[in-house]
């Protein structure tokens, strides 16, 4: 069968320069109808949940208006913290959850010791590294969630992450070779892997064959470079605009996205460009990603 790219990839965008889950004061006054018109106008057909997203009635119903899917949602694991059955029981709600708003991506993150969410460390420098044990419960526990959630029809889509004990490639190449390709994918996300290693082509060419959800955050290489000398902490770092969307920023997106295509990727991409909406307007900026993804990656 021919690959045709229309049908093959759909593109979204995140709430996350509405609103941010991880600091919720932020665009509070963004409320769920604005972000989804929002979205509607920019072009795009889905997008992931967010922390303040209602039940899933009221979602499907403010959905349904505007003929907009859901790719999936972040969930934050804790297995090595909590162990793996209750940490799997977490994990099974989120599934149902996803699976009642028709969603097929659980956005996994380990964040047993992550410091994205800290005050004082440094996101460049102060991340946490697993044991050898631990990195062996940590792969028997997502096997265990894929397992759940092949249930629902749905795929565990691992994110590896700034500040994570899943940041590197090297990390992340670890994670791969020690969970069952049927059970665990990769999500890619340009960002996170751009400013953990600088090379960002690499883990997409090694790990292609296990992609199955993609993020396409952009790194403002000056603001990297400031925040880095600074030692900042994640927050501050993405709140002095390090990520931005695709086209604005310093990355290319153009090899990335001939690598997916040229191995038939087959799901969303999803624009994901945490900023502050006090400085970048989520609207503009959804726009501005995209006109670049119409003439720059879909026209040639
Ligand atoms: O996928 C993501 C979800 C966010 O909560 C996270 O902090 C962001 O950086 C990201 O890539
Ligand atoms: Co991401």
């Amino acid at each position: 069968m021919t690959y045709d790219i229309n049908k093959a990839v759909k593109w979204g965008i995140a709430p996350i320069g509405w609103r941010n889950d991880d600091i919720p004061s932020i665009g509070k006054d963004n409320n769920l109808q604005q972000l989804l018109s929002d979205i509607v106008v920019a072009g795009f057909q889905g997008t992931e949940v967010g922390g303040f997203f209602p039940d899933s009635d009221k979602l499907n119903y403010e959905l349904k208006l505007r003929h907009l899917e859901i790719a999936g949602q972040w969930f934050s694991s804790f297995i090595l913290r909590d162990g793996i059955e209750k940490a799997s029981a977490a994990f099974e709600k989120h599934c149902q959850f996803l699976q009642a708003v028709h969603a097929h991506i659980a956005v996994v993150s380990e964040q047993t010791y992550t410091i994205q969410q800290s005050d004082t460390k440094n996101i460049f420098t102060d991340k946490a590294y697993m044991t050898d044990d631990e990195w062996d419960k940590l792969c028997q526990g997502l096997n265990h969630y894929g397992e759940i959630a092949a249930k629902y029809d749905i795929k565990v889509a691992y994110h590896h992450h700034m500040g994570t004990v899943v940041q590197t490639k090297e990390e992340t190449d670890r994670l791969m070779a020690n969970t069952d390709p049927q059970l665990v994918g990769l999500l890619y996300d340009t960002g996170h892997i751009a400013v953990s290693d600088g090379d960002y082509m690499s883990l997409l060419n090694d790990h292609i064959d296990r992609v199955v959800h993609v993020h396409f955050k952009d790194v403002r290489k000056d603001k990297e470079k400031e925040n880095r000398e600074k030692g900042l902490t994640f927050q501050k770092s993405f709140l002095n605009g390090m990520f931005t969307v695709p086209g604005d920023g310093d990355l290319d997106f153009k090899p990335v996205f001939q690598t997916l295509i040229d191995h038939q990727y087959k799901g969303w991409i999803i624009v994901e460009a945490e900023q502050d909406p006090e400085k970048a307007n989520p609207l503009e900026y959804a726009l501005k990603a995209k006109q670049y993804i119409n003439e720059e990656l879909l026209k040639h």
